[in-house]
This record gives C-alpha cells, structure tokens and sequence, in this order.
C-alpha cells in the first residue's frame, strides 16, 4: 500500500517516449511544470491571502476616515455631504456599495459605477468572497451615535484584480517554462548526439573497420564521455578478446580440417558441381591423381560404367552410398555432400566428405554370403539326410557348391582306378556327369585341397572345353580313404579365398558323410547276409539258400542236403594263439571249404567255427558222403600261419531232404546233431543224421546241465594213478585223474565230459577243485602217516589261459599248507606251443613256488626246441600212441628213443604213459626212460588204494 503511488509512477515508465531525448525532455517537462506549477500556487496563494488581508485592513481604514468625514455632516443633516463623501469614498475603490444608515434605519447608498472587466472564474469570486466581509463603522458624535457607515466589497472586482495578477504570472511562467525546454531540449539534444555517433562506429565496425573508434565531442557531459570511451575500451578489449578467439577458431578449424583431411575422404566441388580440389586421402584411396579428377563432375567420377548419377548439385545436404571404380579397384564410400552458400539460397560450393566403408561393405557381404552358404549347406545337410541314393546329393552339392561361390560351374569328381569320373556337374558342367578323365587315381591328389586356384593338370580338356579359367577344390575324405574331389570353377579370373575354401570343405564334408552312411547302409545290408571276415553267406542267407533249395527239391520231388561242418579244437588255436590267428584260420578253412563245393553249391558261415554246404540237387547220398569226405581232407591239411604250421580237422554232419527233415530249420538242427555225432565218434570224420543221434545230443545237452550241478553236489572224486621209477623200481608219484560219479551212470571217465566242462568254461572251478583235493589228500595222507609222493595235476588250456593261474594256485596250496613240492602240473604240448611266450611267464611263476611242471602227451603236437629250453620243466611225458606198439614197431621206438634222448639232453626226466605190458617195459628201460605209467604198474584207484600201493612198489 505504503508503495502504490510509487508503483503508479513505475507503471507510466513504458508509457514514457522510448528514445532517451523524449524521456528526458518528458521528465524534465513534468518536473518543470510541477515545480512551476507548486511554485505559482504557493505564490498565488500568498498573493491572495495578503492582497485579502491588505484590501481588508484598507476597508477599515476608508470606513474610519468616511465616517470621521461624515460624522459632522451627519450631525447636521447634510446627507448630501454623507452622500458625496460616500461616492468620493467608492472611487478607486475596492467596495461596490457605500451606506449610511442611520440610526432610523435611513439608508444613504451609494454604489461604485460598474466597470467592464476581465470576468475572472466563479470559484476564485466565490473563495474572494468568502474571504471578505463587510466594513461597519458606527458614526458617534459627541456620545451619541446617528448611524453606521457601512462598505460592502466589491468581490468581482477584487477577483478580477487577482486573476489577472494570475493571468500574468501564469504568461511569464508560460513563457520560462517554453524558454526552459527549448534550452533543454537544445543542449539535451547536443549531448545525446555524442550517443549518435556510435551508430557511425557501428557503421565503421560493420564495414569492417575494426579498429575505428567512437568520436567525442569536446563539450560531451562527462558521463557520456565516459561512456562512449568505455565504449571504445569495450570495443578494442572486444577487440583483442575475439583476435584470440579468431586466432584459436582458425586454429581449431587447421586441425579439424587435417584431422577430417587424415579421416575422411574430401573433396570441394563449385557450385556446378565440378571438382576443385581434392585432399591426399581422395587420392590415395580412389588411386586417382588429383589432375585425374579436378575439374570433372562429382557425379561422375569413379562412377562405374552405366551407373545412376547418384546426386547432381542441389542446395539441400545430400547423403548416400557411393560405389567408386578407383584405380585399385571397385570402393564403397559412404558420401555426404555439404552446399555452401555465398547468400541464402545461393550455392557456392560443396564440400564432398566420403567415409571408405569398403570394409564394411566387404563384411556385410561377407555375412549375407555366409548366411546363404550356411542355408545352402543346412539344405544339403537335410537333403544328405533324407537321400536314398547318392546321384541326387551328388548333383545337388554340386550345384550348392556352385550357388555357395557364385562360379559359373561345379563338378564333383570320384576316383577310381582309371582316374576322375564326373559324377555330378552343375552349371557348364552339367552335361559332363559321368564323363571319364584320365589321369592321377587313387589318393594321388589328397594333398591338393584348398585354396589353390589353379586348375589341375587332368581337369584342362574340361576346362578348355568350358572356357573355365580358374577353380578350387577339396578332397571328399571318406574315413581314411578319399572318395573323390568337389570343384568349383569360375570363366573369369578370380581369387578364392579361405572363407571359399571353407565352404567347399562343409559341402565336401556332408557328401563324405552321405557317402559314408551310404557305404555304412550299404555294409549292414551286406552284413544282414554275409558274414565279414570269410565273405560268405551268413546263417539267414543259408537259411533263405536252403529254403530255396528245399522248394527246388520238392518241386523237381527230388531231394537237397546240407552239411554241418565244425573245425575241431578251433578253439584252443583261438585260445593259444589268439583271435587273429584264429580269423586266419577261418578264411582259409572258408576257401577250402568253397574249392570242396560244387558250382550251385552254398557255402555258409554260421558263426565261430561252423560252416554249413547247401547240396540244392542231390541225386544219391553218395555225393554227399563225397564232398563230406573231400571236406575232412581238405581241412586236414595243415594250415600255415603266423610261420606256423597247424593242424584242425573237421567234424561234418549231413541232413538230407525229405529224410531227415521238411523244412530249413530241422534239416539244419539234424545236420548239427549229426556233426556232434561226427565228434563223439572220434572226430574228423562225417556222418548222415541218423535219428539215435538227435538221442546222443539230448544227451549232451543233458550231461551239460547236469556238470553244472556237479561240483556243488560233490559228484567229482579224484582217482590216481601211480609212476614208477625204473630205476628204484618205487613209485615215485601220482597222477589225480577226475572222475565224475554221476547219481544213474556211476563213475564217468573224464574223456566224456572234461571237453564239455571246457566248452562251458566250467573247467575253471572244477579245476581249482581238483588242485584242492589234491592239497587235502596229501595232508590226509601225511596224517595217516603215509610217505606221500608228488601228485600231478592236469592243467587244461582255459585254465593256462586264466588271468592269475599261478596266484590261484598259491592260495590254494597256502591255504591247505601242502608243500609245494608235493605238486606237479602237467600240460599238454600244444597248450604250451599255443602261446609259447605267455606259456613261459605263468611256468616261471608257478616254478616259483616250488612246483614241479611235465608236459603231457609229448610227440602228439609240435614243439619249438627253443622254446623247450626256455620252459622251465621237469619231466616229459610221451604219449600212450607212441608206447602202444612198442616195441615191435620200429617208428615207435625211434620217435621213443629220440624223445627219451632229447629231455635227457635238455636235462629232463622221461615219463612214458600207457605201459601196459613188461616187454613195453622192458624195452622203455633199454631206452633209457626213467618213469613209466599205465596199467602195468597199476590203473587209477582211489585215493584209499594208494597205501596199498605204496607198500608193494618193488616189482618183480
Ligand atoms: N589205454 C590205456 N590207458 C591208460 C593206461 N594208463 C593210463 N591210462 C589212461 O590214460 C589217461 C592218462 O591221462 P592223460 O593222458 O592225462 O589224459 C587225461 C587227461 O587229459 C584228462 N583228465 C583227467 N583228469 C583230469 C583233470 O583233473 N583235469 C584235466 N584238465 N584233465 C583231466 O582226461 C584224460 C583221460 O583221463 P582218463 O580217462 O583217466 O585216462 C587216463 C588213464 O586212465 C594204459 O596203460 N592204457
């Protein structure tokens, strides 16, 4: 509130004249005017106030001296006299009306003459009259009083006289007041032109003269000199300040402009868009030299043949890519084209800044390629997955292999022993699939993979052929063999690279894989039907074979045959020498058995040592019996392998149609039932199935299952037979020969079912039994007191080939506390001659023990005298065959001598087995041997008879 007038005053401001003179002359006018205004009211009203005062007191005075001039005519009645002195009294006057009334209430009036005056306004008469008031004197004469004199104003005049005075004043005022402003105004006016000729310093700034300075005038107030030379000071600091800015702006723009020069691609262009002048980088990465470009269109330059002009001159900025045919070849330049005005609207030049985005370029185009190549090979993969032959993939990769590098053509190459072959071609080598190129087969060219652009020697017919100028290839490695070769090749010159020749290998990689499954799909269809290692038709092709030969036969009602064939003791050439040779076995016994057979004939492989011969036409059983027996002499022969010579004979059964069954199935199981006939009888033979047969086979399969009840029942016992030493003519050992006491058939000799026990592998317990029993004889023998002599033991070839044979001996023997002396192993030659090396390690260890070792049945197999020396053995035992016919048959005896003096030399003892007769004995002493066994001395008895033995040792 206290602020509101102020705030009045404030809200004229903006209304105030907006030039400084108009303000100032404004503002000195207002002040002018009120102070003239205060000043003359002041002066008016004192004037006013005094004239009143003075017009008063002079009122008082004139009705004094009237009536002191009246008073004597008065008394006499000369009111003429009261009259004129009255008039006289008006004259000049400020009153209007002059009377005398006198105490009668007469009245002599006199009024002053009206005279036409300046009308002053009504409020001032008003306030005059107001002011004034009316003069009585009271005439007394002598004490007595004759009347009043009374003066009545004149207001009218009186404000006349004052409003002129007013009138007056306010013209002289009127006139200083003008004179005032005008002298204001003038010297106002003067000094502000000091101002206005820092518009001439503008002018001067603006035209560039910067260094002009604003102009003073001598007479300047000093406020605006000050001002005007601030002004100059401000201008020249101004001055300097932007010289620097200047300075450091062009410095800033030198390096922007080498650092855009170092990173960009820039050329100037007028503005009709010819080149005017280009920077290094131009010229260096467009390979252009700078006469080359200056002066052509910027449209046009490195613009390769036939392309879009990508921008012509325009006053918009311009952006875009831009392809640049350059010296060194095609770039990408991302292109920003800048007009720079002379005057709005008006174009003086471009400036050109490229960006190389070659690279980029390269590697966008390098991602889409890989993108399509991963496509075109997930689509050969899919189509690798789902073929059922491989021309179609083959054709397809190479089309993929063509599409994947953008090459006018492609082929996929197998190799085969004359060379290359085309088996697919895509492109220019469409029409080339299954042509034949001479030249490098095999793995010849496995190295030559990769990026080698160059075409191979074999290729060039095709190439001239096709215009083909370059190519790439990469082998298709299929395992450990190479299929083939996949190329690709192009009709320009072109530079493959490492991302090409990876491509190549993926697609090379799914035809390698499809042709692997194939081969794979292509093996198990064969496997379904042959059997690998010999090559011959397996069991189901038999069966479908014999099938086929069974409804021949029953159509022609004639009559078909097959023959079961068995290898005898495979095993153990399995088990001693090891499978490989085994498998060598196999092969060779395969292609005697095909040379044995006739040409409608099957030869089959059942599985492991079986074999079976399909007779599709058999016209009598003599045939059969024929080639049954060409069978056994053929497999009789010794078979020569890893540099050695072995002996397997062949055990055959033959089932004819329709005697001995109607269908595959049964003539093939009576077939077998024969072969196991064939076995029992001695092996190496062949016989026709005949019913008893499928008898003895349930038989063996019965014998078989009951062993395996055997041990736990404890129908083994162990009988022993004694040696003799010729020398002392004592018993010098036993040998422990198991028997089987079965629960119907009583004892059963070990021939009968010690290969059985082999074939299921319960050999192992059941040998592990005996050397125990063994171990708790002896120590009954011992506690009975007896002279216990060495026991020998028979080792069979599993058990030889048991992992830790002579640790489960050990334990054995330690457990029962036997000493080890007390036990001899026997084993046979050929167990040992098997796997000589492996023999030699478990005979050191269980020697180790303490145990003593012979071999069995010496001179029926083939041993290695080397190796002889290197087992560490105590006697050999010659074999029954050799004593049987002694003495009388001299081959006999020389085989028996002989081995006598070979161990004697090798410093062994001699045990010769089945000594039946005294001159058997006699003559084995002539020779030298030192132990005999066989009936002779004794048969094998329970462990009971043994002391009876031992009593009566000394022979006759
Ligand atoms: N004709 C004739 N034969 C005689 C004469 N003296 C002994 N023999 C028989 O010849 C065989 C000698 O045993 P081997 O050659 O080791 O031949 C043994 C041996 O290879 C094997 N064998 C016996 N017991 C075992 C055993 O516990 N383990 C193993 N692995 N094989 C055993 O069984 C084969 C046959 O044993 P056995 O039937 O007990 O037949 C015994 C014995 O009764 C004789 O003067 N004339």
């Amino acid at each position: 509130m206290t602020f509101s007038p102020l705030l009045r005053v404030m809200r004229i401001i903006p209304a105030l004249p907006r030039s400084l003179v108009g303000r100032v002359f404004t503002v000195f006018s207002l002040t002018l005017l009120l102070s003239m205004g205060t000043g003359l009211g002041l002066f008016y009203r004192y004037q006013f106030l005094q004239h009143i005062e003075e017009t008063q007191d002079t009122a008082l005075t004139l009705v004094e001296v009237a009536t002191q001039t009246i008073e004597d005519s008065v008394v006499i009645g000369d009111y003429d006299t009261v009259k004129r002195t009255l008039g006289k009294m008006l004259f000049q006057s400020p009153f209007k009306r002059a009377e005398f009334i006198d105490v009668g209430g007469g009245t002599i009036r006199v009024d002053a003459p009206r005279v036409t005056r300046a009308l002053a306004p009504r409020w001032l008469t008003a306030r005059i009259a107001a002011k004034l008031y009316d003069v009585n004197r009271i005439a007394n004469v002598g004490g007595k009083d004759y009347g009043v004199v009374r003066l009545q104003f004149d207001e009218e005049k009186l404000a006349a006289q004052v409003w002129s005075l007013v009138l007056e004043t306010a013209g002289v005022a009127f006139v200083v007041f003008v004179a005032s402003l005008v002298l204001m105004r003038t010297l106002v006016r003067r000094w502000l032109d000091n101002l206005g000729r820092l518009r001439s310093f503008e002018h001067d700034v603006a035209a560039g003269r910067v260094t002009a300075e604003a102009a003073l005038l001598a007479d300047a107030p000093t406020e605006i000199q000050e001002a005007i030379r601030a002004v100059n000071r401000s201008a020249a600091s101004l001055r300097d300040q932007f010289g620097q800015r200047i300075d450091s702006l062009m410095n800033s723009l030198m390096q922007h402009k080498s650092a855009m020069d170092q990173a960009a691609i820039v050329c100037e262009a007028d503005a009709a868009g010819a080149i005017t002048g280009v920077n290094d980088l131009f010229v260096t990465s467009s390979g252009f030299t700078r006469p080359d470009v200056v002066g052509q269109r910027l449209a046009d330059v490195g613009r390769p043949a036939g392309a879009r002009l990508p921008w012509q001159p325009s006053d918009r900025v311009w952006n875009g890519e831009v392809v640049i045919a350059g010296r060194h070849g095609r770039r990408h330049w991302y292109r920003t084209i800048v007009p720079m005005f002379a005057a709005p609207g008006t174009v003086e030049r471009y400036i050109c800044i490229d960006i190389d985005i070659t690279e980029r370029k390269e590697f966008e185009r390098t991602i889409v390629e890989n993108a399509q190549r991963q496509t075109l090979i997930a689509e050969l993969g899919r189509k690798a997955l789902a073929a059922n032959g491989l021309d179609d993939l083959f054709a397809d990769a190479a089309d993929a292999a063509a599409r994947g590098l953008g090459a006018a053509c492609a082929a996929l190459f197998e190799t085969g022993p004359d060379g290359m072959r085309v088996r697919a071609g895509a492109g220019r080598l469409a029409q080339s699939t299954g042509l034949q190129l001479a030249g490098p087969h095999g793995d010849a060219h496995v190295a030559a993979h990769g990026t080698d652009a160059a075409l191979r020697p074999w290729f060039a017919p095709l190439a001239a052929l096709h215009g083909i100028d370059t190519g790439i290839d990469t082998a298709i490695v299929c395992g450990e063999r190479t299929f083939g070769l996949l190329g690709v090749y192009a009709a320009r010159p072109r530079r493959f690279g490492a991302d090409d020749a990876n491509f190549l290998h993926g697609v090379a990689n799914i035809v390698a894989t499809a042709v692997e499954r194939q081969e794979a799909r292509n093996r198990l269809t064969y496997l379904a039907q042959y059997d690998p290692l010999t090559s011959l038709p397996n069991r189901r092709r038999l069966a479908h074979s014999l099938e086929d030969a069974i409804a021949a036969a029953a159509r022609a009602q004639g009559r078909a045959a097959v023959m079961f064939i068995d290898l005898d003791r495979f095993k153990n050439v399995n088990d001693m020498l090891g499978h490989g040779i085994g498998d060598q076995l196999l092969v060779q016994a395969a292609k005697r058995l095909s040379a044995c057979a006739r040409a409608d004939d099957v030869v089959a492989r059942l599985g492991g040592d079986e074999f079976a011969l399909v007779l599709p036409a058999l016209d009598d059983d003599g045939i059969a019996a024929g080639i049954g027996a060409r069978v056994i002499e053929a497999l009789a022969q010794p078979f020569y392998l890893a540099g050695q010579q072995l002996f397997v004979s062949a055990s055959v059964g033959i089932a004819t149609y329709p005697e001995n069954g109607r269908d595959a199935e049964t003539l093939l199981k009576n077939a077998d039932t024969a072969m196991y006939g064939a076995k029992n009888g001695g092996r190496n033979n062949y016989q026709f199935y005949v019913a008893e047969m499928h008898e003895n086979a349930t038989q063996r399969l019965q014998t078989e299952t009951q062993l395996r009840q055997a041990l736990e029942r404890g129908e083994f016992l162990l009988h022993y037979q004694p040696k003799l030493d010729l020398a002392t003519g004592t018993i010098s050992g036993f040998e422990a020969l198991l028997r089987w006491n079965h629960p119907q058939r009583g004892l059963v000799p070990p021939l009968e079912f010690i290969a059985i026990l082999e074939d299921t592998g319960l050999i192992l317990p059941v040998g592990e039994w005996v050397i125990g029993e063994v171990c708790r004889q002896l120590k009954a023998w011992q506690a009975q007191g007896m002279a216990v002599r060495p026991v020998a033991i028979n080792l069979s070839a599993r058990q030889l080939q048991q992992a830790d044979l002579a640790g489960a001996v050990e334990r054995i023997v330690a457990r029962a506390g036997v000493d080890p002396a007390l036990l001899e192993f026997e084993l046979t030659e050929s167990m040992l001659m098997a796997n000589p090396e492996a023999a030699v390690e478990i005979l050191a260890r269980i020697k180790a023990l303490g145990m003593r070792l012979s071999v069995d049945d010496f001179g029926t197999g083939y041993s290695s005298l080397a190796y002889l020396k290197r087992f560490p053995l105590d006697a050999l035992k010659i074999d029954r065959t050799f004593v049987r016919d002694l003495p009388d048959d001299p081959d006999d005896a020389a085989i028996t001598k002989a081995v006598i003096r070979l161990a004697h030399s090798l410093s062994l003892k001699v045990v010769a087995e089945g000594v039946e007769n005294v001159d058997q004995l006699r003559e084995l002493e002539q020779y030298g041997c030192d132990q005999i066994q066989g009936y002779y001395v004794s048969r094998p008895v329970p462990a009971q008879a043994c002391e009876a033995l031992l009593a009566g040792t000394a022979m006759a």
